[in-house]
């Protein structure tokens, strides 16, 4: 896209603590200049926000959120600093949801400095040792407000020391218009493991599960784990065949990108959902079963990413606080012929935010259950996976 005229925006800058200045500049044109934190570099990705007020570590390291540039809508992040990664859950790391920081970018409105006993280091620390770019001091309502009414862009940030030379708008213009764009990149690979991994539960092992890997989050992992669940999580690349040999159940799980590019992880998904074993899937996952099954996906204007939103369980007459980081979703009216019927409903704009099989064997969520960060409403899912799994099991 060609940028016709930059408009730009400057909060007041006195003295930037971490000796950076930072520009943000959208593919509408909008340029915002700030104070920089974490890495000397530029990155583009899609801009996005997030209405969680706390769990930036979480946000940072969730591999759904590669290829975007997120603002956080609360104006303080960085608070209680970054965990130490000697917090260990079941051997997996507590306070991440990946092993690295899976953003491109990172913009803040104010980043006050931390205070926390697990703290490890700071926000800005933790994002120059990653080689991610920050920007803080901006007005973040302008942002959101614009991503709201005219839907996400691209975007490029740039960090630099506060005596150079600052990027040119032009330069970076031109940088973001020869790059491609977040809807036509394949994401799930990059996050995907190489070899199959094995994390095995501390205790009892109550069911042998294996996950179709396109960018889980730990916190899944950690819930199946506190369940006495052994899981292997495979390539994102792997036939279903290799999912089913010798498993009680199948996690498809959540993972970055466009869902339609992922073609053959679709077909996976369709044929492990068909299996007559258990399977349950999350975010990434429930695209590509409806996608495989028939359905069909639709980008939304500015998605959904908090960890206050709520969801409807459809015939139960209740309402769940849950986590969401969806850019995508499934179209309702296109279920039809798929054997899945719709589950749950997001209330505000009527969103389909989960589907079940009508054996019941398969339980799909838009949202994520396992709430990394994010209000435990709706773990209860893993608990349901887990009975339908010792149902299967004992036939
Ligand atoms: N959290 C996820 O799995 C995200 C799924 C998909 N990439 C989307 O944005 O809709």
């Amino acid at each position: 896209m060609q940028i016709v005229e930059i408009k730009v925006y400057r909060m007041p800058l006195l003295r930037c603590r971490t000796g950076l200045r930072a520009r943000l500049l959208l593919a509408d044109g909008v340029g915002v200049e700030g104070c920089g934190f974490g890495a000397e570099t530029t990155r583009v990705g899609e801009v996005v926000f997030t209405t969680a007020m706390t769990g930036y570590p979480e946000s940072l390291t969730d591999p759904s959120y590669r290829g975007q540039i997120l603002v956080e809508t609360h104006p303080m992040m960085g608070n209680y600093g970054v965990p130490s990664k000697s917090r260990l859950f079941h051997g997996i790391l507590q306070d991440y949801e990946s092993d690295r920081i899976q953003v491109e970018g990172f913009v803040v409105a104010e980043l006050p400095r931390p205070s926390h006993y697990a703290s490890s280091m700071s926000l800005h620390e933790w994002l120059r040792s990653e080689g991610v770019p920050g920007i803080y001091r901006v007005d973040t309502r302008m942002l959101v407000k614009r991503i709201r009414e005219h839907g996400v862009v691209m975007g490029i940030l740039s960090v630099y020391g506060e005596d150079e030379e600052p990027p040119s708008w032009d330069e970076l213009a031109r940088k973001l218009a020869s790059s491609k764009t977040y809807d036509e990149r394949v994401f799930a690979l990059e996050v995907s493991p190489r070899e199959p991994i094995t994390h095995r539960p501390e205790g009892r092992v109550r069911a042998r599960v294996a996950i179709l890997d396109c960018g889980i989050k730990y916190g899944i992992l950690r819930r199946l784990l506190e369940r006495g669940v052994e899981v292997t999580r495979y390539p994102c690349t792997t036939p279903a065949w290799q999912l089913l040999d010798g498993y009680d159940a199948v996690v498809l799980s959540n993972g970055p990108g466009n869902p339609v590019l992922l073609r053959d992880q679709a077909r996976v998904a369709a044929e492990v959902a068909t299996s007559g074993k258990p399977v349950l899937a999350i975010c990434l996952g429930m695209q590509l079963l409806t996608l495989g099954l028939g359905a069909r996906t639709y980008k939304l204007p500015y998605g959904h990413r908090g960890v206050n939103k709520p969801v409807v369980e459809l015939g139960a007459n209740r309402c769940m606080v849950t986590t969401h980081n969806h850019g995508y979703a499934v179209d309702w009216d296109s279920l039809d012929g798929t054997g899945l019927v719709p589950w749950f409903r997001q209330p505000d704009d009527g969103t389909l935010e989960g589907v079940r099989s009508r054996d019941g064997l398969v339980l799909a969520t838009q949202f994520h259950p396992e709430a990394g960060p994010g209000p435990w409403d709706s773990t209860w899912v893993f608990d349901m996976f887990l009975k339908l799994i010792e149902k299967t099991k004992t036939r």
